[in-house]
Order: C-alpha cells, then structure tokens, then sequence
C-alpha cells in the first residue's frame, strides 16, 4: 500500500522581471508503506521543492499530495495535526537544525510535549533516554547541548529527535552528505537498523547513488524537475536506462581500483568528445 504519492505534480516558480522557472514537471512518485524509497539528483534538480511540498511550505502550481489519503496541501484541522505528528523529517545540516540553545533533553522531548504524548517530565526524561540508547548515545548525554556533540553524534540525536513521536513516514533531506564517509556508513546503519525494527517508511533523498544503494529498495532519479528513471534499486543501479543515471553512477567512486580506472578513462573520453 502507498503511504505518499505525487500525482503529475508541477511547480513553477515566477519571480518578477525573470522568466518562468519549472521547478517541478508532471513528478509522479509512490512510497510503498515501511520501504525506503530513494530520491537521487543533482543539485538544482527539485529535489529541496519537493521537499517544501511535502511540507505545505510550497504549493504545487499543479497536481496533488497525497499522505495517507490526506491531500497535503489543503490538509487543515486535525487532518493537518496527523500529518504534522505522522510525517517527520532529518536534515542534511544537524548543526543548523538543532536549536543549539537546547539541551538534548529538551531536543529529543519536545514533540513528546507538544504533541502531548507524554506531558510528565520525569517519564519525558526517561523515554528520551531511551531514544538516546538506541541511537547509539546514552542518558549521560541528556544535559548537554548539541555543539558539544560531533557532527555524526549530532545527526544521531536529530534521528532519535525525528523517531521520539514515532512517525509513520521519515523524510531525510541528504542527511548524511556533510559527514565524513565513516561516520555516513554508521548514521545510514543507524537509519536501516531503526526503520527495520521500527518498520517506519522512509523517503530517502540524496544526491549521491552510493547511499541509495546502500539503504533503497526502490529509487527514482529525478533530473531538471522530472523523473528520468524509477525502479528497484538492484535494477536502476546494474542497469540504468537513462544517460542521467548512467552519468550519476559513473560519478559514484569505486573501491575496485579496475573499474575506477576504466570510468575514469570512459570520463575522459566522453570530455573529449564533448
Ligand atoms: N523560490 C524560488 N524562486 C525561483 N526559483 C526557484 C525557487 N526555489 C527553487 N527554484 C529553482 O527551482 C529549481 C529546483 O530547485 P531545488 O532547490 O528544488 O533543487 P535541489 O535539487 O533541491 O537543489 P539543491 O540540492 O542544490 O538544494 C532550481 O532551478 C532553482 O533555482
């Protein structure tokens, strides 16, 4: 069963005295219930406005979004409140969406409180330390603030802040792209530990096809607003049918000094033609 879909979703943006910008183009995607999907493109692809619009923070010039059977965008009331409460969201900078005023106590526990799930502080304070355990950290950590964390640390309490009110659906908005490639392999097992234990659904968006193989079932490459390629990711990735994709992988670095060398010369070779 889906749990989000976009149906020929368009955005354009218009912006005084500069032409039209079509962010967005007759985007069709479906997030089959406790998968991860991903969502791989470059920058400037749309990826962030379809971010926004799951969101509600923009609206489709055309189309719609549906969670759950809600259409987001004229979701209000308590329909607006599920999706709020059921639909959570990692970003790619900890650092930035972590109130760094905060203590992780607080960071974790908030959505306890303001989705009233657990009003008591002391039982708060118990079941953020339980989150803490099973993103890795410890009820040591409950008063301290986020700078003192690292960057990786720092993601792993943004997850346990994201899975406090237990969502239905996590968005990850290229969550490990500003960590170093050790730590990203850790949040990514993080990730795929929970969301197996959980059975949460996730979509997964990324820039990098190394990532999305890692943890994807399904993948959908998203180039200049539209969907170039979509399908398992066993499938997309051993045989894309898209040059977009072709080109995506050929970016992804290889362990086998081989193979590197021979994308590297199939690189230089289409540089020269071009
Ligand atoms: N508010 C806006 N006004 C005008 N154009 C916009 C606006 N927001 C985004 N765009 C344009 O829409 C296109 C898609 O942008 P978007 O930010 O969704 O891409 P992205 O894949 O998320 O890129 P990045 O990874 O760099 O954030 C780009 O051409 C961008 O310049």
């Amino acid at each position: 069963m889906s749990l989000l879909e976009l149906r020929d979703v368009c955005k354009t943006f218009h912006a005084f005295g500069r032409e039209p910008v079509k962010a967005l183009r007759d985007i069709n995607l479906t997030v089959e219930e406790g998968t991860i999907t991903g969502l791989v493109g470059e920058s400037g692809s749309g990826k962030t406005t379809i971010i926004k619009s799951i969101m509600g923070l923009e609206k489709p010039t055309s189309g719609t979004i549906t969670y759950d059977g809600i259409n987001i965008p004229e979701a209000k009331g308590d329909e607006l409140r599920r999706v709020r409460r059921e639909v959570q969201f990692v970003f790619q900078d900890p650092t930035s969406s972590l109130n760094p005023r905060m203590t992780v106590e607080k960071l974790v526990g908030e959505g306890l409180l303001v989705h009233k799930l657990e009003t008591d502080r002391s039982r708060r304070r118990a079941r953020v330390a339980d989150l803490l355990t099973m993103v890795g950290l410890s009820d040591r950590d409950l008063d301290r603030h986020p700078r003192s964390f690292s960057g990786g640390q720092r993601q792993r309490i943004a997850i346990a802040r994201a899975l406090a009110i237990g969502p239905k659906l996590l968005i990850c908005d290229e969550p490990v792209s500003a960590l170093d490639v050790s730590v990203q392999a850790q949040v990514l097992n993080l990730l795929q530990d929970m969301q197996e234990e959980l059975g949460f659904t996730v979509l997964f968006i990324a820039h990098d096809l190394a990532v999305v193989r890692q943890i994807c079932s399904r993948v959908a490459v998203i180039q200049s607003g539209q969907i170039v390629e979509e399908g398992p990711s066993e499938t997309v990735l051993a045989n894309p049918t898209h040059p977009y994709t072709q080109a995506l992988l050929r970016a992804v670095p290889n362990p086998n000094p081989t193979v590197a060398r021979q994308r590297a010369q199939e690189r230089l070779a289409e540089e020269k033609v071009a």
